[in-house]
């Protein structure tokens, strides 16, 4: 028996031989009482013995195994039919094989079953009847019918332990399938989980690429790229923008006379106090060592001069703690604005370096607004 065709295939083959077996029994006690000739005994042994055997062979070869099984039920309904006929109708025979055939094809077609079996039975009694042998001699053997009731009961029992067996495989199949969907569910939680710490990363990434490390302000590449954005803007939308260049006074000398990380610590807090004072869309960028750019769409330049001395006084106003010294530092400003001031951003940055330049100059410790001289 070859292990690899259908289950259906291997199902029927069992049932077939085995109920056709008790069949034969049951239809050989039944014709012993009669006279029977051996035409008759042949089809009955070629039927019930050997039919089933064929019938395997055809579905196994078969390139569609079920399709042909399920057709070799209608023709098992067709022949019983016959054999009914040609028995007489014998009750319990006659029961045994209409079970046997409609419940076959329910099992695979359902209600359409039922009827294809009820017209295979009917077709197989009309050939009789038109070839002249049916005849109504349902007499009985309780040998016959007992043989009968003994398939027929052992055949049902057969069916429902089938039917129990796929419903267990079944039931365990989609346990199977709720734990994987689960296993499943869990992966694409940890998945999900993984691919916001990796976005989060990348962001983190984006920032310091773009950013400072020491100060955490922007950074000239940042800067660049921002403030061409903001210029076409603002002219596009004929806007005025400004720059306040900010550079730390004496800044050399808090390094000398402190040391470096005093120096960073001034850095830091002139980072943080421009941001502080700034607003959302001004872009604080460390410019230089000691220099800071702080641009502002939209801002003219009366207000970004207020906004440069607001930075020099709030710096001028702080002492930072460094290892018990309180230090205090000054800061001096140039401020340039667009459109007056420049037209792009190496015109605009000239002219804050120009102010800034005179800031110095003039004293440190102040802002300058860029005049033509
Ligand atoms: N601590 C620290 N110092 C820095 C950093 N970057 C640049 N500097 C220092 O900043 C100082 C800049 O000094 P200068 O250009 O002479 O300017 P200044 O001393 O501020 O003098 P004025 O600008 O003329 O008032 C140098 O000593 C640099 O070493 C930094 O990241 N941290």
């Amino acid at each position: 028996m070859p292990e690899n065709s259908h289950w259906i295939v291997q199902l029927n083959y069992k049932n077939r031989t085995g109920s056709f077996a008790l069949l034969f029994a049951a239809i050989a006690v039944h014709l012993s009482a009669t006279d029977t000739g051996w035409l008759l005994w042949a089809s009955l042994f070629l039927q019930f013995l050997v039919y089933p055997h064929v019938m395997y062979q055809r579905a196994v070869r078969s390139g569609r195994p079920l399709f042909t099984e399920l057709n070799s039920l209608l023709l098992d309904g067709l022949l019983f039919g016959i054999w009914i006929g040609l028995l007489g109708f014998p009750l319990w025979i006659s029961y045994t094989m209409v079970i046997g055939v409609t419940i076959n094809l329910m099992v695979f077609r359902g209600p359409m079953g039922f009827f294809q079996a009820a017209l295979a039975l009917a077709i197989g009694v009309l050939i009789v009847y038109l070839a002249g042998g049916a005849h109504l001699t349902p007499h009985h053997s309780w040998l016959a019918d007992l043989l009968c009731m003994l398939g027929l009961t052992l055949y049902l029992m057969m069916v429902g332990n089938v039917a129990f067996s796929r419903n267990l495989r079944i039931r365990e199949t989609r346990e199977q399938l709720r734990a994987s969907e689960s296993a499943l569910q869990d992966a694409n939680h940890a998945l999900q989980q993984q691919l916001t710490e990796i976005n989060l990363l990348q962001q983190q990434l984006r920032d310091q690429a773009d950013r400072d490390p020491l100060t955490g302000a922007y950074n000239r590449r940042y800067l660049d790229v921002s403030i061409a954005r903001d210029l076409a803007y603002c002219a596009r939308h004929q806007l005025p923008l400004a720059l306040i260049l900010i550079d730390i006074d004496h800044f050399k000398a808090v390094n000398d006379q402190y040391g470096h990380q005093a120096g960073d610590l001034v850095l830091t807090a002139l980072a943080d106090l421009l941001s502080l004072h700034s607003r959302a869309s001004d872009l604080v960028c460390r410019f230089g060592g000691e220099e800071f750019l702080v641009a502002l769409p939209n801002t003219d330049l009366a207000t970004a001069t207020q906004r440069a001395e607001q930075y020099r006084c709030a710096l001028a106003a702080i002492r930072l703690d460094w290892q018990g010294i309180q230090l205090s530092s000054s800061i001096s400003l140039g401020v340039a604005g667009f459109p007056d001031h420049g037209h792009d951003m190496e015109g605009l940055l000239r002219s804050a370096d120009l102010a800034l330049y005179r800031a110095k100059h003039q004293g440190r410790n102040r802002v300058e607004v860029f005049a033509a001289s």
